[in-house]
């Protein structure tokens, strides 16, 4: 959809939009979760640098992720979501994981509805590092409402970290002010990464989408 035509439908039917960003260290696999969400397939993926704008459909809400290196946003389309009687519109911001890139995830954060962070499941030596990204960006202002998902990647690589390490290991159960739910999942065949959408776009519109 033009610009223009979106800006028309927009003034005419306003959607309800929500805003994920997905966080994660550098390899945790952000980028190859959103396109396997996104196109149902595995891509090679590079390092990302800045941060990344693209759309994808989940049943019947359209979710977009924004490519934004040297691009600026791209617009996007929504979705008349049956089940919740209105437009619905998620903008998934996909943030580099880079020690140096970090440090900019913040600017992303002003009406986050979701928080998704991606872990390398085999990356032990790094899961405290993870742990202290993560209490740094729950304690951030503008995450407060936000609620958090915790993909537990790399499930398909044997000497994966469990859900349940990972959750002891990022002391999620001490997490009060935020609501969360761990998933494992692997990016490189898809399983469990629906399951987490789901629980995402549950508790933010409240309802399952159909
Ligand atoms: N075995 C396995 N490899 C994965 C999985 N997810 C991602 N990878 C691989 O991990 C590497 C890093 O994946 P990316 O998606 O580029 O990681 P990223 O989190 O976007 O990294 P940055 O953009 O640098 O922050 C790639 O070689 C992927 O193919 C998975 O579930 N299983
Ligand atoms: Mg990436």
């Amino acid at each position: 959809m033009g610009a223009f035509v979106s800006k028309v439908w927009f003034m005419l039917f306003p959607a309800k939009e929500y805003k994920i960003v997905v966080v994660g260290l550098d390899n945790a696999g952000k980028t190859t979760t959103l396109y396997k969400l996104h196109l149902g397939e595995v891509v090679t993926t590079h390092p990302t640098v800045g941060s990344n704008v693209e759309e994808l459909v989940y049943k019947n809400i359209r979710f977009e992720i924004s490519y934004m290196d040297n691009l600026g946003v791209v617009w996007f389309e929504c979705q008349w979501v049956e089940s919740l009687g209105k437009l619905v519109a998620f903008h998934v911001w996909d943030l580099g994981g880079q020690d140096r890139l970090r440090t900019s995830w913040a600017t992303y954060y002003r009406g986050t509805n979701a928080v998704i962070v991606v872990i390398d499941s085999t990356d032990r030596a790094r899961i405290s590092i993870m742990k202290d990204e993560l209490f740094r960006l729950l304690g951030h202002d503008d995450l407060q409402h936000s609620v958090l998902l915790v993909y537990a990647n790399k499930q398909d690589l044997k000497d994966a970290m469990t859900p349940a390490e990972i959750t002891d290991a990022l002391s999620l159960h001490s997490i009060k002010n935020h609501d969360w739910h761990i998933q494992a999942c692997s990016a490189l065949t898809g399983d469990g990464l629906y399951d987490g959408l789901g629980w995402i776009a549950q508790r933010v519109t409240g309802k399952a989408p159909s």
